[in-house]
């Protein structure tokens, strides 16, 4: 056992002795005894004991003491106000952090503050966006076994879950890869491989009751509804009740139970106290593409780190014109998982296609859409019995529309607008009682009245009224006081701590009549009540405070009744979420020139095809051509200088396929296109420079499992294979690569490289093509015209990009004649690693500083070598 994890061994010799605030620390080092805790005190987090000498070690901070009347504690502290950066160095330690609060104010207490655990701080489960990293989903994943493997992810930062089962370890590594897990938890049973999980995932044997079939049971009922309507089997149960418990213990719910199986306190039942959890969404994964995390990263799906030039903007984000949070949700998951059911992609586009026709209707449901509130979540917090009255009133609001969206669709001719028309709930009755019984504009208390209508229940309005005549027979109280007494400076009043009250000043105390009884002296004056008065009020009071309860309780009822419908409008938040990314998939294949794509082909046939990202962001974008598969080569070697545009067009070849297949139309003239069971990419190390993951076994280990795992169904880009290691290892990776590929698998393939020797393979390999970029020179510059040639690329660019790039002419003129020399000579047949020749002390000759020239390997620099390497040059000819 970690020693800094735990109560402190001097503490628990201590025991009843300590301080009020250090026995606080001993207990909640006890409850969360996997964590390393971080209490508060004042400004600062603290850490005392061994978990002091830890965290001051690991975060590179002072190591203190602190002394009390019990004995001299080490003690390490964080400011609050930059704790996140210390929390991070913590977590890539390898520890969870549970973050310890003061949970009372100071000021406000005699002795020692409250404190709780208001989050543990997981790899998965960190949701403070700069621990995000930018990222967009951070998953955590539960796995269960029995028959199948039972599998459970949540993205804690959109609270949305999935749930699957499957029968193979190969396929939960596959299901674990499209969600990239930064942590999972997996059940006592559970005997896979630690691969499955991927690099980085932190895994943890969880609590094995929390796997257990009951408690699971409850916990899924209570987020999602009954279980036996949304998982299909008991493993996945399993696995999902674990992960909604781990997902409570991270959140520092009192009750909630710890890794070990402990509940951190036991006294509390916790479940159901995640507000984020909105979703969970069952699926069947032979039904859909797999896209696993490095192709999801890599097309840019999602993630926010940018393509060149086009910083923010993400494939998701093209496609964004969703009017609702439902219909945003909707089209994320849609785009992570494309279908494979040919009826089912064709739906969607006829769908699409009719919306993108007309334009009048688009603009109209979009309008109606953009009323609809996320009655997702509202749904989940009505069963919970968390809504309150505006919830209620957002729900009513949203169904009120439904009936104009039908009307909108009536006259719809494809299949899914049709159906949609015939199956939107408009939920009437729901409405009608919402909208009867809570009032239009309700405060968001609903204990303290306001919230039920007049009208809706008889004993409330008569509460209600005799407040009201209560409140009426005082207010008319001043001037039948004035009248009687003479007093014409009399006033009636109300304070909080007193009451109701008849204030006369000191001037006209003389003519206060018997019946008035003191009940405050002021300054200038005397405040009084009569019986009559009082006895009014005591019945106001009485009123209130009834009719206050009365409400809540209707308010109660008719939310229980809202819940008893919660399966209808889920069902209704399904399907217009449904609508949301049709509509929006026809605004974008309208605004922005899509065609409708025809799948099932027996290859990929695009015409004037376009990255959709990065067409949004160059002023001329050069469309390109895709044949691959059918009556042509199934493997494109493409070859071309840096920049001018390979990546750019595998991805959007990439990207054509997966559009097609969410349901959306696709950036191009036309497109026909197969239907793909998985996309793989294996991209450049250049392309990853700031996620920093570019060695060379990383990529090893992406071309194994592309390797092992594509079909003939499969689409695969690789983008230069084999870079990280020398030259003559990489061309032959890359040549074995493409004959496995080209005579066992039968993926389509799109290969980009700088190994000009692969080109060959089109001459050996039947099914292999070359195809290149062109440069072109205009006033003795290079010009990228990105547009897409056959053949191979001109093996010389390297020079033509020295020379762009303001190496002399000397320089350059001498390498191209060496080139032109060189017998069958390519720059791919240069080595690496020549060694110096002005490292003897030597001048450097026209011959060494070409070696040099040539050495260079314009493919794989960082920017900053190429500078280096340039400037190197430059002074060698000096
Ligand atoms: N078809 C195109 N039309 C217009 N501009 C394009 C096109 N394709 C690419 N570009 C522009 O050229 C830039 C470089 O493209 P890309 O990254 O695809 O080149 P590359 O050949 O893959 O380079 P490298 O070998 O360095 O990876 C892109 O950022 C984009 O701005």
């Amino acid at each position: 056992m970690d020693a800094a994890l735990g109560p402190p061994a001097k503490m628990a010799e201590l025991d009843d002795e300590l301080t009020p605030m250090m026995a606080q620390y001993f207990e909640l080092c006890s409850q969360y005894d996997e964590a390393l805790v971080l209490f508060q005190v004042g400004d600062f987090y603290e850490a005392f004991c061994e978990a002091a000498e830890r965290v001051a070690r690991l975060c590179e901070i002072t190591l203190t003491q602190r002394s009390d009347s019990t004995g001299e504690y080490a003690m390490a502290g964080v400011p609050i106000d930059n704790a996140e950066s210390y929390i991070e160095t913590l977590l890539e330690a390898g520890y969870r952090v549970a973050i310890a609060d003061q949970v009372e104010d100071p000021d406000e207490v005699s002795g020692v503050v409250e404190r709780a655990v208001t989050r543990v701080v997981t790899p998965g489960t960190l949701t403070e966006a700069e621990l995000l990293d930018g990222a967009d989903s951070n998953y955590v994943a539960a796995l269960s076994a029995g028959e199948e493997y039972g599998l459970a992810l949540v993205d804690i930062s959109t609270g949305e879950c999935y749930a699957t089962s499957v029968g193979s370890e190969t396929a939960v590594a596959d299901e674990l890869s499209r969600f990239g897990p930064a942590e999972a938890i997996v059940g006592p049973e559970v005997d896979v491989d630690e691969g499955v999980f991927g690099g980085g995932c932190l895994v943890t044997e969880y609590d094995a009751d929390a796997f257990g079939r009951e408690r699971a049971e409850r916990r899924v009922e209570r987020y999602f509804g009954p279980p036996d309507r949304l998982l299909a089997g008991e493993t996945e149960l399993r696995a999902c009740g674990a992960l909604l418990a781990y997902a409570e213990y991270t959140r520092g719910k009192a009750g909630a139970v710890g890794p070990d199986g402990e509940p951190v306190d036991p006294d509390v039942d916790p479940e159901g106290t995640l507000d984020y959890l909105n979703h969970l969404t069952r699926y069947d994964p032979r039904e859909y593409m797999l896209l696993d995390a490095v192709a999801v990263e890599s097309l840019e799906l999602f993630d926010r780190r940018s393509v060149r030039g086009t910083a923010n903007l993400t494939v998701v984000d093209t496609l964004d014109e969703t009017a609702c949070a439902l219909g945003r949700r909707k089209l994320t998951d849609w785009l992570r998982r494309p279908l494979l059911d040919g009826d089912g992609i064709a739906a969607r586009h006829e769908a699409v296609g009719e919306l993108k026709r007309r334009p009048g209707t688009r603009e109209r449901l979009h309008d109606l859409l953009s009323q609809v509130y996320d009655i997702e979540r509202l749904i989940s917090r009505v069963s919970r019995g968390r809504a309150d009255a505006r919830d209620l009133r957002s729900l009513a609001a949203t169904l009120s529309v439904v009936p104009e969206i039908r009307a909108e669709l009536a006259d719809a001719e494809s299949r899914l607008l049709a159906d949609l028309e015939s199956t939107l709930d408009p939920l009437s009755e729901t409405r009608e009682e919402i909208e009867a019984a809570v009032r239009s504009d309700p405060p968001q208390q609903i204990t303290e009245g306001g919230v039920i209508r007049e009208g809706y229940d008889a004993e409330l309005d008569d509460l209600r009224s005799t407040e009201r005549s209560g409140k009426q027979w005082i207010d008319d109280l001043e001037a039948s006081e004035r009248e009687r007494t003479g007093i014409d400076s009399l006033k009636v009043g109300h304070t909080a701590v007193h009451g109701y009250y008849i204030e006369v000043t000191n001037a006209n105390l003389d003519s206060v009549p018997e019946d008035y009884q003191r009940r405050q002296t002021l300054k200038n004056s005397e405040r009084y009540y009569t019986p009559e008065l009082k006895e009014r009020e005591e019945r106001i009071l009485r009123a209130e405070a009834a009719a206050d309860e009365l409400e809540y309780d209707l308010f109660c009822g008719v939310r229980d009744a809202v819940a008893s419908e919660a399966e209808r409008v889920q069902a209704l938040a399904d399907r217009l979420a449904r609508l949301d990314v049709l509509v929006a998939f026809g605004e974008v294949a309208a605004t922005h020139g899509y065609c409708r794509p025809t799948v099932g082909a027996d290859g990929i046939d695009i015409e004037a095809g376009r990255h959709p990202v990065v067409e949004r962001a160059e002023e001329s974008f050069v469309p390109n051509d895709t044949r691959l598969g059918g009556d042509d080569h199934r493997f494109v070697v493409l070859t071309g200088p840096n920049m001018s545009g390979k990546s750019t067009y595998m991805r959007q070849v990439a990207l054509c396929c997966v559009l097609a297949q969410t349901g959306s139309f696709v950036p191009a003239a036309s497109a026909d296109l197969p239907i793909l069971d998985r996309v793989f990419t294996r991209v450049g190390a250049s392309d990853d420079i700031a996620g920093g993951r570019s060695t060379f076994m990383i990529e090893m280990t992406e071309l194994a499992t592309i390797l092992t795992a594509a079909t003939d169904e499969s689409l695969v880009l690789l983008d230069e294979v084999g870079r990280g290691t020398s030259t003559a290892d990489g061309l032959a990776i890359a040549r074995a690569v493409t004959e496995y590929l080209h005579d066992e698998v039968g993926a389509y393939t799109l290969f980009a490289t700088h190994h000009h020797d692969l080109t060959a393979a089109a001459d050996e390999l039947a099914g292999v093509a070359n195809r290149h970029f062109e440069t072109s020179r205009e006033d003795g510059a290079v010009v990228f015209d990105h547009e897409l040639a056959a053949g191979p690329a001109a093996a010389s660019y390297g020079v033509e990009v020295a020379a762009m790039a303001g190496v002399p002419d000397t320089v350059v003129d001498h390498a191209r004649e060496r080139l032109a020399d060189e017998p069958g000579g390519t720059p791919a047949s240069r080595r690496a690693d020549a060694d110096s020749p002005s490292a003897n002390g030597h001048a450097d000759t026209s011959d060494d500083i070409e070696t040099r020239l040539r050495n260079v390997d314009v493919a794989t620099m960082t920017p900053l070598e190429a500078l280096n390497a340039l400037a190197d040059l430059a002074d060698r000819v000096e």
